[in-house]
């Protein structure tokens, strides 16, 4: 079991990437994870256009070359022209995990009737969990509620490091385990 927890957190936005307004999802998904993740990790991050090779070459790099055992995206997922974020996930992955699009949709939903226009979706290369969240930099905290508390499990079956939380902010369930509280 490695004990280097690397962790690759990309936004795909044009302007952001562009510099025409500074990018506040990358820095949220981190701020997200160092508050709920107990373990020491390292965050991977990069701020690329909607360009769907250039995405999926940047998720290929991020599981294949930096090690990143999660890896999670935002922006891009949406119906315009240029949001191609699940495609390019989708190129890359072995094994789609549906679940979580179809949890995070139903969790923002109670939030923002537009919860749908979110094409969001995840799925596994290798030893990588790749997590589509939207653009939108308050959507990062709505679905990562919902759908980090079966992260930690799902890295441990795909042969990953053992992710522990801080159960104040995520209980990790991890079945046969009692959760620590
Ligand atoms: N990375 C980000 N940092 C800060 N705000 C963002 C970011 N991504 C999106 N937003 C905000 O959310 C709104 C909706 O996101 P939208 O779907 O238009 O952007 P996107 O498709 O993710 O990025 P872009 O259109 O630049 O490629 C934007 O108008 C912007 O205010
Ligand atoms: N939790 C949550 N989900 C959300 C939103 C949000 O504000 N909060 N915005 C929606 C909107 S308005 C759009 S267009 C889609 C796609 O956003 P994206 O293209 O920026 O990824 O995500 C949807 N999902």
């Amino acid at each position: 079991m490695s004990t280097d927890i690397r962790i690759g957190i990309v936004t795909v936005s044009d302007r952001a990437s562009a510099g025409i307004y500074a990018d506040e999802g990358g820095p949220a998904i981190e701020a997200y994870l160092a508050r709920a993740l107990t373990s020491p990790w390292t965050p991977v991050t990069r701020v690329i256009p909607d360009d769907r090779k250039l995405i999926a070459d940047t998720l290929k790099a991020l599981a294949d070359e930096e090690g990143c055992c999660l890896i999670v995206t935002t922006g891009g997922t949406g119906p315009a022209p240029r949001d191609v974020t699940p495609e390019a996930t989708e190129d890359v992955i072995e094994k789609p995990m549906p679940g979580f699009g179809e949890l995070m949709r139903q969790v923002s939903l109670a939030k923002v009737p537009t919860a749908i226009l979110s094409r969001q979706t995840a799925g596994i290369r290798g030893k990588a969990l790749i997590v589509n969240l939207p653009g939108r930099p308050r959507a990062i905290g709505e679905c990562l509620d919902a759908v980090m508390p079966a992260i930690p499990y799902c890295i441990d079956l795909i042969e990953g490091p053992y992710l522990e939380t801080d159960p104040a902010v995520i209980v990790a369930f991890r079945p046969g385990q009692k959760p620590k509280t």
